[in-house]
């Protein structure tokens, strides 16, 4: 189980694996995000909080352009993944999708069995060469979302009759099933008991070891719980950003300080 003595562990790996600069958001004439600069680091849990309405989810949502499925969003300004530009023309969102993958705030498993929501990535980018592969991957994918166990005995049930917490597990599993460098979570524990939602944070703590995660939470405690690196966010500015052990204990913008002590949001 996770405790607050979390914030403390160092990152140990800062390199980044998202550069985002001077990203500006618009809804039509509405502005949601405002020249936020950001390094996204491998191999650590990023947290974005503030209050709501601030620009979390659109922020989160431009790193795999996801805001391209809505018609009046336009982002300005430059996003890398692995220093390449990912709002490039020659860059297929689809593509792009299975390096950046996402896990949303509610469990959202295909009507599908769950081995095949978890094969589904794996299938469409043609990412194995037989089904002994696929199995292979399918087992690890488990795995990974420590469900596998739950479930190895009926792969071919419907994964929509699953618990909630096994369903996230599930949706984590197939985001990870095509190997991303990057995981977004947008509040992967909202619709969760306090249960499930620790252990999909026991989860979160150990896919660092090969992911750059990055989660939106509306709970402080979550964010000092799972992550290691904070953004605060606060009508569409990114205010601060550091480690999370020093954006809670110690943070240099008056807004931070008030958001944390409960004064805004
Ligand atoms: N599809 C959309 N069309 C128009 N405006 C939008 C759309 N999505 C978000 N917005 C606006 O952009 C701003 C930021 O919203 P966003 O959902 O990113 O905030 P948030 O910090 O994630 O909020 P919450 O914590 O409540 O989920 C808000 O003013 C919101 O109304």
């Amino acid at each position: 189980m996770n405790d607050m003595r979390t914030v403390e562990r160092a990152v140990d790996n800062t390199e980044a694996r998202i550069t985002a600069r001077d990203v500006q958001v618009w809804y039509g004439e509405a502005q949601a995000i405002r020249d936020v600069n950001i390094d996204i680091p491998d191999k650590a849990v990023t947290a974005f909080i503030g209050p709501s309405g601030c620009g979390k989810s659109t922020f989160l949502r431009t790193l795999n352009r996801m805001n391209d499925t809505i018609p009046i969003c336009r982002v300005l300004g430059t996003i890398e993944l692995e220093g390449e530009n990912i709002y490039d023309k020659r860059v297929d969102p689809v593509q792009l999708r299975a390096k950046v993958g996402m896990v949303f705030q509610k469990p959202n498993p295909f009507p599908k069995s769950i081995y095949d929501n978890v094969a589904y990535g794996p299938r469409i980018h043609g990412l194995t060469r037989n089904r002994a592969e696929l199995d292979e991957v399918v087992e690890q994918s488990l795995r990974k979302a420590a469900l596998w166990n739950e479930v190895k005995d009926r792969l071919h049930a419907p994964g929509t009759g699953l618990s909630g917490g096994q369903q996230q597990r599930l949706c984590i599993a197939r985001a990870v099933a095509t190997s991303p460098e990057v995981l977004l979570m947008d509040e992967p524990c909202s619709a969760l008991d306090p249960i499930a939602t620790a252990q999909v944070e026991e989860l979160i703590d150990e896919l660092r070891s090969n992911f750059s995660v990055v989660i939106v939470t509306h709970s402080m405690q979550q964010a000092a719980r799972v992550s290691q690196k904070t953004a605060f966010f606060h009508l569409g500015n990114l205010v601060e950003q550091g480690d999370t052990s020093q954006i809670f204990t110690n943070p240099k913008d008056p807004r931070t300080e008030a958001y944390i002590t409960g004064r805004i949001g």
